[in-house]
């Protein structure tokens, strides 16, 4: 990381207003995400984690604050979006997919190729290129999302529990997959899950969001240095100490969204 601040939040609020009522989905967030930094955001189901990314992805407007993404090119997407599922277009094959928006923006035709057999290079998904979605398991769906993203080259990724609908196994496997490629490309990515295993693995810094209407009420920085492994987090006291904390912090704010 070099200090300069990629995302910068401030006293973003999101209200959702119905017929007769409204719903405050987060409020006065306020947070400073730096250059090549990985932030895991981790709270209670409602409590606003995907609405925020939606607003920093340009799909939802805020109610009141602001946000900043710091862009140095006007060459370059300011975001790409990696979702649970539902991210891949059926009708494209993988390469296609992931070649999907270096087309759209017209690039050079051996640039996009060079660039869409790289990531299918890094996801493991070269010898699939040419076979369509459904043929595929979840786990090679997501690392076409994944590829995709990165092959955009955007200023920041947003990533809202990409793995959460996989079977543990390829979870493994595919977040060693997207430390490989963060780690070579220092993209900074903001990522939302609710794994508390896996908000250790990947993150430089967790923060910690309150229930329903969501607020930051606290933030760790992981200690143990990279690159990591699982069986790394597993072992480490410190971590085991820090998963306590989140643990903690999550039970306590569900309970008291019960009250
Ligand atoms: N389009 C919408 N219209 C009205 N209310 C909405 C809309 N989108 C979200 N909400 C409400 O805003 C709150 C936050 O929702 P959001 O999906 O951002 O939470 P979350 O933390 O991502 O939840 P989960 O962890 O379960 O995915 C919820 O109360 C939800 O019902």
């Amino acid at each position: 990381m070099n200090n300069t601040v990629k995302i910068s939040i401030d006293n973003l609020t999101k209200i959702f207003y119905k017929k007769n009522n409204s719903v405050t989905a987060f409020q006065n967030v306020s947070l400073q995400i730096e250059e090549g930094e990985f932030v895991c955001l981790v709270g209670p189901s409602g409590c606003g984690k995907t609405t925020l990314l939606r607003i920093l992805a340009g799909l939802e407007l805020p109610s009141s604050g602001t946000f900043t993404i710091d862009s140095d090119s006007n060459d370059r997407p300011l975001q790409s979006m990696v979702f649970q599922e539902k991210g891949v277009i059926p009708w494209l094959t993988v390469e296609e997919n992931v070649a999907f928006g270096l087309k759209m923006r017209h690039l050079p035709k051996e640039f996009v190729r060079k660039q869409t057999d790289y990531y299918l290079e890094k996801v493991g998904l070269k010898k699939f290129s040419k076979l369509y979605p459904k043929e595929l398991s979840g786990g090679m769906k997501q690392r076409i999302s994944i590829a995709r993203a990165f092959a955009n080259d955007p200023e920041i990724l947003l990533m809202d529990e990409p793995f959460a609908a996989l079977d543990e196994q390829n979870k493994f496997i595919l977040q060693d997959e997207l430390l490989s490629i963060w780690s070579e490309t220092k993209k900074t990515v903001f990522f939302i899950t609710h794994s508390i295993d896996e908000a250790l693995l990947l993150s430089d810094r967790i923060v910690l969001m309150s229930a329903h209407p969501g607020e930051i009420i606290k933030e760790i920085k992981v200690p143990i240095p990279r690159p990591r492994t699982m069986e790394q987090v597993r072992a480490n006291a410190e971590m085991a100490e820090q998963f306590i904390t989140i643990w903690n912090h999550l039970q306590q704010e569900v309970q008291r969204s019960r009250r």
